[in-house]
């Protein structure tokens, strides 16, 4: 698996490798430029050849460092050069004053005031023609709103790209949070960015993609740091073998002998008449993702109704909690999913209250390493939950319903429900960002995986999934695995029901709500525009097979 990387993080791994001896800071920030200009050259190779032109915006840290090394080393290319720096020459920190120095004795250098902001016709004074900007004003180091002279090339910047030319930010687009993708003042947008080591957080939330647009990363060799792999949050699988191990059935599973039931049982209750579709995407889901047995507990009413639109997938009534509590007498239901088309009147009420009460006869184990899955059917005690849609607004009503959460509920909000749930996380994530770093939709997911003792699904195109230990990851459908057409009528039914097969064939909560929405947006990408909800759970077998499995 990827990983992503704070800004405090990368700094703490950029120390322990310059601490251990191996490498000094500068020498890091050498290769941080020439990791800047190797990208550049592979994604546009038509600089590489004949005369061009670049200006680059050093700003006041170790950001402005690198745009001083790249300067140098497209001049030494050929490159005419037009050097600015925004700050004061004589605060640099240390590496990037030496850089300045150096770029100093080749070229001239246009210095700007930070405070008081510089005047509109300062900023003017740019080349008739350029074809390169390098934009490395603000990197990791962003601590407070990005205004003054740069706010003018961040509105400006429509002007260059009609002009062509090609805007190049380094590690971020300055104005960018590095770990929480939230602009601070203005940004200036790139076409392509260069970041070190690893791709931040930042780049995957929020505004981060829209901005950073193309991200390449520099190896600066530090590939081993021992702090590399504290606190990071996970991204998308890296490799198809990273892919693999994130789907495939846990090792307790026996997937050569096992019969239906050794797959899982996932039980979904649904609403009443003319209410069930919700419910029947997510059993659709859950059946396509492999859990052996698929059940539909819907009201008496809605029997017809559901046997009329149902084959593979079982159906019984569910009256009320009496009728549920029988049916849950049956220990190989091991997965349940409330909430899709659900309803939020008493009988759900009362429904919720109970399979959040519910103990399955046996003794429960007690808590599970980390990270490690029991088979289906074989681990008694609490029943593993999904709880989306209408579940959530009843969790959000009722404090006492809400404190019956336990470690084996996923939840699965869309910012509007995450809001109802957690109002005072959602009212800080949502204040305008004034200090960097930013609190971050990552945050917020901590936060409430760790108010709510479960695994919180925080949906959107930056899906960020957290556990109360923690636990951190993004399911990013942005980037090459941009598929804005999930954004439609029931695919969150469908998602949850994926993560409810999922429970049911043994995976943990976090694996399942990981792998869930991996494959959801695995999905999305392989059926492409005009994808209706329906069709995910049926492109699942296709992407099965391109993993190999
Ligand atoms: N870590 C690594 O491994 C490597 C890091 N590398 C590079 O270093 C970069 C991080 O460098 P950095 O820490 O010096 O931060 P950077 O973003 O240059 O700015 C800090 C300065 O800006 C100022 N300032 C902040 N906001 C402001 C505002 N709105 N308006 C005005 N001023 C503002 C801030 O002032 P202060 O808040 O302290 O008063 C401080 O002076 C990183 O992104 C990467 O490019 C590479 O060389 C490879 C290895
Ligand atoms: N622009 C987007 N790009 C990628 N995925 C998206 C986008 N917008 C929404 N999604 C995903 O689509 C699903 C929508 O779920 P939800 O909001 O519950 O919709 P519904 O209630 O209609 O099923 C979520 O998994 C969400 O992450
Ligand atoms: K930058």
């Amino acid at each position: 698996m990827t990983e992503l990387l704070t800004a405090a993080q990368m700094r703490a791994i950029e120390q322990a490798a310059i601490e251990s001896g191996n490498v000094a800071g500068l020498e890091l920030m050498e290769r941080a430029g020439q990791g800047a200009v190797g990208a550049i050259l592979a994604e546009w190779p038509e600089l590489g050849v004949g005369e061009h032109r670049v200006v680059v915006l050093c700003g006041p840290g170790n950001n402005g460092g690198d745009g001083f090394v790249i300067a140098r080393l497209l001049k030494e290319a050929g490159w005419e050069v037009d050097v600015s720096l925004y700050g004061d020459a004589g605060n640099l920190p240390p590496d990037a004053k030496v850089n300045y120095e150096r770029w100093a004795a080749m070229g001239a250098i246009r210095a700007y005031r930070i405070d008081p902001p510089p005047l509109v016709d300062d900023y003017l004074k740019l080349p008739d023609r350029f074809d390169l900007l390098i934009d490395a004003v603000f990197g990791s180091g962003l601590t407070r709103p990005f205004t003054g002279l740069f706010t003018i090339i961040a509105l400006g910047r429509e002007r260059l790209t009609e002009a062509g030319v090609k805007c190049v930010a380094v590690d971020v687009p300055s104005g960018l949070c590095a770990d929480s993708g939230r602009v601070l003042g203005c940004v200036i947008p790139a076409d392509l960015t260069v970041t070190f080591h690893r791709q931040k957080v930042g780049h995957f939330l929020n505004q981060g993609p829209e901005v950073s647009t193309k991200i390449s990363v520099a190896d600066i060799g530090i590939e081993g740091s021992p702090r590399s792999r504290v606190g990071a949050v996970g991204g998308c699988p890296a490799a198809p073998g990273d892919a693999i191990q994130l789907v495939e059935t846990p090792r307790q599973l026996d997937k050569f002998n096992g019969h239906k039931y050794s797959h899982g049982h996932a039980l979904i209750l649904s609403g009443g008449v003319g209410k069930g579709g919700a419910a029947r995407l997510s059993a659709r889901g859950a059946l396509r993702i492999g859990a052996g047995a698929v059940t539909i507990g819907c009201p008496p009413a809605a029997l017809i109704e559901n046997a009329a639109q149902l084959t593979a997938i079982m159906l019984t009534a569910v009256k009320d909690v009496y009728a549920l509590n029988d049916i849950l007498k049956d220990d190989r239901i091991n997965a349940l999913c409330l909430g899709p088309g659900f309803g939020v009147g008493d009988r759900e009420k009362a429904l919720l209250a109970a399979v959040l009460e519910h103990r399955s006869p046996g003794r429960d184990p007690g808590p599970q390493p980390a990270g490690q899955s029991q088979g289906p059917g074989s681990r008694p005690g609490l029943r593993r939950i999904v709880l989306d849609a209408d579940v959530l607004s009843l969790l959000a009503q009722d404090e006492s319903l809400f404190a019956k959460l336990h470690k084996d509920c996923v939840l699965t909000p869309h910012g509007g429900e995450f809001a109802r749930l957690f109002p005072d996380i959602a009212e800080r994530l949502n204040q305008p960002a004034s200090t960097g770093p930013a609190y971050s939709k990552v945050d917020a997911t901590r936060d409430a995986a760790k108010r709510s003792g479960c695994v919180i699904l925080f949906k959107g195109p930056d899906t960020v999934i957290a556990d109360p230990s923690g636990r951190c990851s993004i399911n990013a459908a942005v980037y090459e695995r941009s598929a804005h057409w999930l954004a439609t009528a029931g695919s969150g039914d469908v998602l949850a029901g994926f993560i409810t097969g999922l429970l049911a064939r043994g995976f943990d909560p976090m694996h399942a709500a990981k792998a869930g929405a991996w494959l959801h947006t695995e999905c999305a990408r392989s059926f492409g525009p005009g994808l209706i909800a329906e069709d995910l759970p049926e492109e699942l077998p296709k992407v099965f097979r391109t993993l190999g499995l």
